[in-house]
């Protein structure tokens, strides 16, 4: 039975406008968000009570959007995005007047014993570095609270440090900062004891993070303490704001240098560094490389607002792809299955590079969202996914590790070498989800492995298809309907129509046309081979989207 008093102070908290849980949680600006955080403590609650587990999570984060916005989602207990099910829950939670009903349901349907369950889960809690977090996390607490449970408050990490929590929380190891980072520094250490070819650190490398005035910057100064990498400079470690001009997001959708506020950090690198510089988004879960060129004489803050080259998710995948089938190749493959997840946005000449790798590799496309990616990544012996934002990781089965930690107790030196090479990398690649704290880490150790110092040799693998994208602002997304993997467009007709002649005319173009299911935009994307054309093409593919989906009213 529901306590009428849990029932009572849940009403008590309407959100003010109808919300939808996505792939990012809830977002919105933070003044909306009070009663949607604290129904989602309440909802954190129920699905804890819901299955056998220790913990489930909740984070609270608006990630790559502006300062003033902020977010909340929810962890499974294996360390996974929560379930398309309980998606359609948190909705329905958050948004009802009386979720009496609801709440019922849950009860019953997914046996959800509220206040008289025995063994009593907790929720792990966290927060970014916006001001609005922390006060709304103790929301969460309060609502967790009234559900009989206990929290864990974490304070301040990144989103993929929670997620990692959880999911070893409920395999029996503690979760901690701590083990978080002996982890990744363990699969450093064997990478370079093993596999890097030039076993000094190359002093002349300097690697530049942009932290994006957000949480990771505290997550970057723990994985360098723990790792001992050499010549890592952290910038925008919280002296500006927050995803403002700077961080992953900002350089993948704009491609130029970002504003440096604490420039004067890395003025006196040397002129003839090799310069790898790379950038976090808010809550440290993406990331992305690019390549700045500048004169002897340039500051580096004089090259705020130039064009930079962007090396997208899709090279992280390349990259992972063919060290794994380096070290698989001395295994002879053992018969692992070896998955490249991508979506509809990366480079198609991403996709070319990866088919031309053969066997072991199989390339697969998949609708946009991370949950789509990692659970297409999860049926493979090693799923490696990457968006071309930046998020990812590369994830080992189980029957992976057996078979490596075999291969290291029974064999020969340098098929011993292989196998303990590939466990270090499942050892730094965050095993619940794509986290660019480890994935820096992660990337340097592979562009060790492949003996790369500069950032061109890794850009040089292929070139990037010349490609246009724009966020269209529409008064209505809905209308825009998408089928296989969000590649074809069915309706509106006008929309289809041009689309099909286009490709129909000019074959080696392709476009994705897609409703956001973050904000209220229509993304188009095109690419092809020559720029000028496609200029041209995707301005007809704007109009017929503005003409169909109609402008917003000023
Ligand atoms: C083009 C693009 O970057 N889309 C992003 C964005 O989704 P949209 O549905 O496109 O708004 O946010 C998602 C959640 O962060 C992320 O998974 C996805 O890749």
């Amino acid at each position: 039975m529901l306590d009428d008093n849990v029932v009572f102070e849940i009403q008590k908290w309407k959100p003010s406008q109808q919300f939808s849980y996505g792939t990012a949680g809830f977002r919105a600006h933070a003044n909306l968000l009070p009663p949607v955080v604290f129904r989602c403590g309440i909802l954190a609650a129920a699905r804890a009570l819901s299955i056998p587990c220790v913990c489930v999570g909740l984070m609270i984060t608006a990630s790559h959007n502006p300062s003033e916005d902020n977010g909340v989602k929810i962890i499974e207990p294996d360390g996974s995005m929560l379930s398309e099910k309980w998606e359609t829950i948190a909705s329905k939670l958050v948004n009802l007047d009386n979720p009496r009903q609801i709440l019922e349901e849950l009860c019953v349907e997914e046996d959800v014993a509220l206040k008289n369950k025995s063994v009593r889960p907790t929720v792990y809690v966290g927060y970014d570095s916006r001001e609005s977090s922390e006060p709304l996390s103790r929301l969460a607490q309060q609502a967790v609270k009234l559900m009989g449970l206990k929290y864990k408050c974490f304070g301040k990490v990144t989103t993929p440090q929670l997620h990692y929590f959880v999911k070893v929380a409920n395999e029996g190891v503690q979760a901690n900062k701590e083990n978080y980072f002996q982890r990744i520094a363990m699969g450093w250490d064997t990478l370079s004891q093993y596999a890097f070819t030039n076993t000094l650190e190359n002093e002349n490398i300097f690697r530049i993070v942009d932290c994006a005035n957000g949480v990771g910057s505290e997550a970057m100064q723990g994985l360098i303490e723990y790792t001992k990498i050499k010549n890592v400079l952290c910038v925008n470690t919280g002296d500006g704001e927050l995803n403002k001009h700077c961080g992953a997001d900002f350089i993948q959708k704009n491609v130029i240098f970002p504003i440096i506020s604490d420039s004067s950090k890395i003025e006196s690198i040397p002129s003839n560094a090799l310069v790898h510089f790379c950038s976090l988004d808010g809550d440290a879960d993406r990331l992305i490389y690019f390549i700045a060129e500048k004169s002897e004489s340039d500051s580096w803050c004089s090259l705020t607002g130039q064009r930079v080259r962007v090396l997208e998710g899709d090279r992280l995948s390349v990259l992972a792809a063919l060290v794994i089938k380096k070290f698989l190749d001395v295994l002879h493959g053992g018969n692992l299955s070896v998955g490249v997840i991508q979506t509809a946005y990366a480079n198609g000449a991403s996709t070319a590079f990866l088919k031309d790798l053969g066997e072991p590799i199989q390339v697969e496309c998949v609708s946009t969202g991370v949950k789509h990616l990692e659970r297409a990544a999860r049926r493979y012996d090693i799923g490696i996914f990457w968006e071309a934002n930046g998020h990812g990781t590369i994830l080992f089965s189980e029957s992976a590790k057996s078979f490596l930690r075999e291969i290291i107790e029974s064999t020969a030196k340098h098929t011993k070498k292989a196998a303990l090479c590939l466990l270090a990398l499942s050892s730094i690649a965050n095993q619940a989800t794509g986290d660019a704290i480890s994935n820096f880490i992660l990337a340097e150790a592979l562009l060790k492995v492949m003996g790369w110092q500069d950032l061109t040799s890794w850009e040089s693998l292929y070139q990037d298809l010349p490609n246009i994208y724009k966020a269209l602002h529409v008064q209505n997304k809905e209308i825009i309907q998408t089928v296989d993997q969000e590649r074809t467009v069915i309706a509106p007709e006008s929309v289809s129509r041009v689309i099909k002649d286009l490709s129909e005319s000019q074959p080696s173009y392709r476009f994705l046309i897609r409703p956001s299911g973050t904000e209220n935009v229509v993304r188009i994307y095109g690419e092809g081979p020559s720029l000028q054309t496609l200029i041209h093409l995707m301005q007809q593919i704007e109009n017929v989207v503005l003409q169909a989906c109609g402008t917003p009213k000023a």
